[in-house]
């Protein structure tokens, strides 16, 4: 069994990265790490950096997940090898790109870009964005699959995530105590579907629904209420379609043996408890 401990980073493709990069700083709220080689890489919190935008196919997303150390990553590859995951293990070039000791990288059953990494740098400067969402970090991920029973097997056999909850057959999954760090979203392709950060209060949220709704971003879901995690949200679009997520207030799951995942209808109530209802495009 994969033992994942935490999601690490998310690396997105884009035809402009002077636009990703300015929307990141001028309206997600993150911060410059570095740039390198046609590519640009941003903090949230205290690791070196948690999303990176490269000079690429817009389409190309990828989700690096930690694991514990280098042993536990070589058992890993050898179990999603016997499983006909053929793995790609990271040249010390990619290592030293992402700031991490080892990783490897694979392909989930809906052909999802995962890399597993030990080891991601932690930085002793303090994160610290030139506008102020009041983000304290990156949290979650959701994925769109082509099969959601398949893939929640997959997620939940092979890399030992537990269900927190459902919204019809959309698992919330977690690698920790934090409510979700994976939520799986049907759909005909593979790729991200939302990136979540959390922000330190609902002021957060919503002081920044006014921020991005002044400049026109379109707010694709909120502000609104997850009756899952209890987490207050808002929702909106970035540089190539992709959906960013501010969240505060999301539920750890402490009793870890006693939790029972809750199935929520598949209805507008099992995503917003405040009536918000999400665009029609929020998924792509
Ligand atoms: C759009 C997603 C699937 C959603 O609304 C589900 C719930 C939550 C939550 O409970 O916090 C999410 O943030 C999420 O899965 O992204
Ligand atoms: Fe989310």
């Amino acid at each position: 069994m994969i033992e994942l401990k935490d999601v690490s980073y998310v690396r997105l493709g884009t035809r402009d990265l002077d636009d990703a990069l300015s929307f990141a700083t001028g309206y997600l709220g993150l911060e410059v790490a570095e740039t390198a080689r046609n590519a640009a890489y941003l903090r949230s919190d205290d690791r070196a950096h948690t999303l990176c935008y490269f000079d690429g196919d817009p389409e190309d997303h990828t989700v690096g997940f930690e694991v514990e150390d280098e042993e536990n990553l070589q058992l890993a590859a050898a179990t999603l090898e016997r499983l006909g995951h053929p793995v790609h293990a990271g040249t010390p070039e990619e290592c030293d790109l992402r700031k991490v000791k080892a990783f490897i990288g694979f392909r989930d059953p809906t052909g999802n870009h995962i890399e597993l990494v030990v080891r991601p740098e932690r930085s002793g400067k303090r994160y610290f964005a030139t506008r102020d969402a009041g983000i304290t970090g990156f949290s979650h991920i959701g994925l769109y699959t082509t099969d959601p029973s398949r893939d929640e097997r997959f997620w939940t056999e092979v890399c030992n995530a537990k269900v927190s909850d459902r919204i019809g057959d959309i698992p919330l999954m977690r690698v920790n105590e934090i409510h979700h760090t994976i939520a799986l979203l049907a759909s005909d392709r593979a790729g991200i579907q939302h990136v979540n950060h959390q922000v330190q209060t609902s002021d957060d949220v919503m002081r920044s629904y006014n921020f991005l709704h002044e400049r026109n971003v379109p707010i694709v879901f909120g502000p609104g209420r997850h009756p899952t995690s209890g987490a207050r949200f808002l929702y909106f679009k970035g540089p190539d379609g992709m959906v960013f997520e501010y969240s505060v207030g999301v539920d750890a799951i402490e009793d870890e043996e006693g939790h029972n995942p809750r199935q929520f209808g598949f209805e507008p109530s099992s995503f917003c408890k405040w009536g918000s209802k999400p665009a029609a495009d929020f998924r792509r």
